[in-house]
Formats: structure tokens, sequence, C-alpha cells
């Protein structure tokens, strides 16, 4: 009897920590736009399962990151290597991202999930639109235009858009800024099944509530440069880099 709690991609059952099966490795990775050096010296593996949290103060350069992994922005230095290889159409067809702002299609948001329904062209495909519909609750909202709706049913959308394409890594972005504690929860559930399903999740948030619940493992980013990279546990009870601890304290990190 399938776990229902699971969404039903291919897993490794009973591998805790499971191989990701797109692991990335990150070296002296360099982002630089009209003369600044926005990342600088990125040295990063991520090569499990773990549910991933990027943290780090406004400006620190995360969302560049996502970008650059993403192969939204092209690295000024340094390699990004997925599986050992540079990130092609092969690759990027294995990943998903969800925006802090969704980005979605002028179109009913049944015709918005159909789309990644069409574009995995498997019988599977139907049966997780079904299970992201009730866990999402999107079934009220299927006939409505995508783009009216609010805030938290667009980004319950965008997730489940991204989730149809059984994506081997997703990216969030600060998905539950602004959203309602409800949401957020659906959100949440919705990325621990995706996890437990084989889904490698890299999330940036600044909600320290939010990190404590979902992340594995943290990286921290301080002005362009990764400080460290820790257990979840070790990050939010002993951090090892001053900046890290700072930022945990609320003090203001220049
Ligand atoms: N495409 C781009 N071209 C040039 N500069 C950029 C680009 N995107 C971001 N920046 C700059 O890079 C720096 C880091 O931006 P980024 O959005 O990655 O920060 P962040 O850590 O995600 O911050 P926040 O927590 O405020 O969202 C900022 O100073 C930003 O203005």
């Amino acid at each position: 009897m399938p776990d229902p709690r699971v969404l039903p991609f291919p897993t490794s059952p009973g591998e805790a920590r499971p191989a990701a099966r797109l692991p990335l490795t990150v070296r002296g990775l360099g982002f630089v736009a009209d003369g600044t050096r926005i990342l600088d010296g990125i040295d990063l593996d991520l090569t499990d399962n773990r549910l991933t949290v990027i943290m780090g103060p406004n400006g620190a350069g995360k969302s560049v990151l996502l970008k650059l992994l993403h192969g939204l922005l092209p690295p000024s230095a340094g390699r990004i290597l997925w599986g050992g290889r540079e990130l092609d159409r092969h690759t990027r067809q294995r990943q998903a991202m969800v925006f802090q702002k969704p980005v979605l299609f002028r179109r009913s948001v049944r015709a918005n999930l159909q789309f990644a329904v069409n574009l995995k062209k498997s019988p599977e495909a139907t049966d997780l639109l079904s299970i992201l519909m009730d866990d999402l609750h999107l079934n009220d909202l299927a006939d409505r235009p995508a783009r009216l709706l609010s805030g938290g049913e667009q980004q319950r959308l965008a997730l489940a858009r991204a989730l149809l394409l059984t994506p081997d890594i997703l990216f969030l972005d600060e998905p539950c800024a602004n959203l309602d504690p409800a949401s957020v929860l659906l959100i949440e559930e919705t990325l621990h099944k995706a996890r437990a399903g084989g889904t490698k999740v890299l999330l940036v948030t600044h909600d320290l509530h939010q990190a404590r619940r979902l992340a594995e493992d943290v990286v921290f980013l301080h002005r362009g440069r990764l400080t460290e990279h820790s257990d979840a546990d070790s990050y939010f009870d002993a951090p090892a880099s001053p900046e890290a601890r700072a930022y945990l304290a609320g003090q203001i990190l220049l």
C-alpha cells in the first residue's frame, strides 16, 4: 500500500539520506554585474537528497545563486556541475523553480496545470495532477483565471505546476513571503512530501521558523560569500561562522 503522504515520484524506499538524483558540485563560482562582485569563490557540494535551506541577509546573493544554478544567469567565474556535467537542456528539464512572484500563464488554473501535464506526456502525470490539486486545495479554483488569484493561491498553483514536472531539483525563492499561515502549511507539507518522494529541494527563506521546520542542512551566504554549510541542527544550535551567529541573533550585518 503506497504511503499517501508521499507524492508518487520514483524513490528509493528506506533510505534516510539517499543520494541526490542530480548531485551538484560548485567550484569557484563568481558573478559580477556592472563591475560589482555579487558572488565570489563559492564552493558547494549538494550530493544527497536532504532539504537544503539557503539563508543570509538581504543582498547576500541568494537569489542570484539560485538563478546561476538553474541557468537563468551565466557565471562570471567558476563551474557548476550537475551529475558531473555542465548544465544542458536535458538537465534543465530535470529542474523546476518557484519564484517569490509566481510566473503564470494568462489562462485558467486548470490550463496552467494541464500545460505541465502535457509536457510530461506520462500517464502518471494525470494521477499526480489530481493529488496535487487535492493537496494544495486547487479544485475549487480550477476554472478561475490564474492571474486573478490571490498571492497565496497563485503560489500554491505555481508549486503544483512545478511538481507536475516531477523535478529532480526544485528551487524555491522565498515562496511563502506574504502568505497566510494556512497557505504556508499547505506549501510546507507539500515540500515534505516532495522531498520524501525523492525531489531535492533548495529553498531560500528569511523565515527562521520555516527554516527550522524544513531545513535538513543550511547554506549561509554573506556579502556574496558562502561562510557556512552545516547540518540544520548544528547551524541553529551552534553556527560555526560569526556571520551566521550574528544573523541568527537578529543583528544587522554589514
Ligand atoms: N541580474 C542582476 N544583475 C546585476 N545585479 C544583480 C542582479 N540580480 C541581483 N543583483 C544584485 O546582486 C545583489 C544580490 O542580490 P540577490 O537578489 O541575490 O540578494 P538576496 O540575497 O536574494 O537578497 P534578498 O534577501 O533581499 O532577496 C544585490 O545587490 C542585487 O541588486
